[in-house]
């Protein structure tokens, strides 16, 4: 759009209320009115706090990898806002009024019913089949980054650890161990720091647990491994005791009333050998036959 180009002007931006607080600063509802007569429209505007060079240079990066990204499953970029002449700058984003998944989850428990939950998978596999078709790495697909567009709409809302698979690789890398969401992590990921679309399969399948979990707090994937972890604390770190008991295969149990086949496919994005995981494609098929299944059976 024209706003794009020419970037949104600070001064338009009305502050409205706090949506949430991440690693790096924090996203807030503001109403962008250059026009001053309330016609204007509801924005998320992700404000990078004011902290160390590497965050603002990850921060460009971001807005980078948001503003090429085209997806109905993935918020979209409405562009940047320079304040502080330049120095520092915001990300203008499409407010979803839903929420975050863990929070709608939570509270329409009653209105999401299997069929709802396997539309809600069918879209971030294909936000994350496209995201792989741009050779992007997500590596922090989770619930908390899942926006709720609409009762039947959602959509992958933040790309704070994107990273592009270098075209000579199948995988990312990383050297700064920054916040991990190692319970989100495939094992290569956690003992390698190895990133790859099977990594991100790998927590795709989490992602399938906290859905059908309704994304309870009580079977929370971080609650439920330090659960497993703390009947044999030996090794210090957290991280090799969780690659510990992925090693014996041990893995996250089957969500209350979840589906066998459901919680089947989260089994297959669990398998230890990367090379065995299931692709995003084949995923959304397998959704896609289990939704008939749903409907045919729902029939009676
Ligand atoms: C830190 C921010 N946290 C939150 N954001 C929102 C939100 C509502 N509506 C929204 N519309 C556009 C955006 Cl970008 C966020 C929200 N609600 C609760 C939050 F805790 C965030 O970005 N979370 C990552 C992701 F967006 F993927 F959920």
């Amino acid at each position: 759009s024209q706003q794009e180009q020419a970037g949104f002007e600070e001064r338009h931006l009305r502050y409205i209320s706090l949506l949430g607080k991440g690693n790096f600063g924090s996203v807030e509802l503001c109403c962008y009115d250059p026009l001053g007569d309330n016609t204007g429209e509801l924005v998320a505007v992700k404000k990078l706090q004011p902290s160390k060079q590497s965050s603002m240079d990850d921060f460009k990066k971001e807005v980078k990898t948001l503003s090429v990204l085209h997806s109905e499953y993935i918020v979209k970029y409405k562009g940047v806002c320079y304040s502080m002449g330049r120095l520092s700058m915001s990300l203008v984003m499409e407010y979803l009024p839903y929420g975050s998944l863990i929070g709608y989850l939570e509270n329409n428990r009653h209105k999401v019913n299997t069929r709802r939950m396997l539309l809600f998978a069918s879209q971030i596999c294909k936000g994350m089949e496209y995201l792989q078709s741009l050779r992007f790495v997500h590596r922090d697909l989770a619930a908390r980054n899942i926006l709720v567009a609409s009762e039947s709409l959602v959509k992958i809302g933040d790309f704070g650890l994107t990273k592009i698979i270098p075209c000579n690789k199948e995988y990312y890398r990383v050297t700064q161990p920054g916040e991990s969401p190692i319970f989100w992590y495939a094992p290569e990921s956690i003992t390698e720091s190895r990133f790859s679309h099977e990594s991100d399969v790998w927590s795709f399948g989490v992602v399938l647990h906290e859905l059908f979990s309704y994304c309870d707090i009580n079977s929370n994937p971080k609650r439920l491994f330090m659960q497993e972890i703390g009947h044999n604390m030996q090794t210090p770190s957290i991280s090799l005791h969780l690659a510990n008991i992925l090693k014996n295969n041990w893995r996250l149990p089957a969500p209350p009333d979840c589906p066998p086949k459901v919680y089947g496919m989260m089994k297959e994005c669990w398998q230890y050998n990367f090379t065995e995981r299931p692709c995003f494609s084949l995923l959304g098929n397998q959704i896609e036959v289990i939704m008939q299944d749903e409907r045919d059976n729902f029939k009676g």
